[in-house]
């Protein structure tokens, strides 16, 4: 089943940036990745693929929904975290995961596995604002995927993490797609991708230039072929950017 698809999607905001004519899907099970330099349209595709903006042209599709009439419960089958994560600074740590958990309409005995499973045990007391900048990446992560939604949209979640809270992150994504759910997160760690994600798709300038083989010994020197080959084809300098 597809949990996730955009058809011939685009948004542009002017001087040629944004999302360009994109199709793409993400299907139950599958951990799809996407990477590109600063500004290549990650971070829009991942909001227009939450509604958090709506397309000029296209068309999305959320666990088989279109995404203008998808119901609330179909809403609370999705798990994302865009750019920062949405917490209460005055809240603890345990407030704003039991927030998230019953906006997701879960059961909230699941934030106790949560505090658990994303060490946050030690915080569970603690506001939102006094927490470091990792801790609240992790904070964040467990509120996106604590419910366990079938549909998870992460834009660059290792971010600010340290290494063993990456490896917790890996592990959370491949238990989520081996129970069923469709996993798009953006990163710029390429060996990360490659160990997590079992497609990679190539974004540059604001279009999907294919994907991007991580099985290679040099998979920084593959990520940069392909985009300087596309600039040229283009007429586009990729150092001039
Ligand atoms: N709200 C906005 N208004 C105007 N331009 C925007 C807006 N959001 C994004 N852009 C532009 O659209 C392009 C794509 O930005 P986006 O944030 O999607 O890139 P990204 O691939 O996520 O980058 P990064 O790796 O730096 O997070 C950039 O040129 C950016 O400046």
């Amino acid at each position: 089943m597809t949990s996730l698809r955009l058809d011939r999607v685009s948004l542009g905001f002017g001087h040629g940036d944004g999302v360009h004519d994109v199709t793409m899907s993400v299907a139950a099970g599958e951990i799809v990745a996407l990477v590109g330099l600063n500004g290549a349209g990650k971070s829009t595709l991942m909001r227009l693929a939450l509604g958090m903006l709506r397309p000029a042209r296209g068309t999305v599709h959320v666990l088989g929904a279109p995404l203008a009439t998808a119901p609330a419960r179909s809403w609370a089958r999705v798990g994302a975290l865009v750019e920062v994560p949405l917490a209460y600074p005055e809240l603890t740590t345990r407030e704003n995961l039991h927030l998230a958990a019953l906006l997701h309409h879960a059961d909230p005995g699941c934030v106790d596995e949560a505090l658990d499973q994303w060490q946050l045990r030690p915080v569970a007391d603690r506001r939102f604002r006094r927490l470091s900048l990792g801790t609240r990446q992790r904070v964040g992560l467990a509120a996106a995927l604590q419910h366990r939604p079938d549909l998870v949209v992460l834009d660059e979640p290792s971010n600010a993490l340290d290494p063993a809270s990456v490896i917790l992150l890996r592990e959370h994504l491949t238990r989520r797609a081996a129970d069923g759910a469709a996993v798009l997160v953006s990163s710029h760690h390429l060996d990360e991708v490659a160990r997590t994600a079992g497609r990679t798709l190539l974004m540059n300038r604001g279009r999907l230039i294919g994907e991007l083989a991580t099985d290679g010994p040099d998979v920084e020197r593959a990520f940069f072929d392909r985009i300087h080959d596309d600039d040229r084809r283009a007429g586009v300098g990729t150092a001039a950017r």
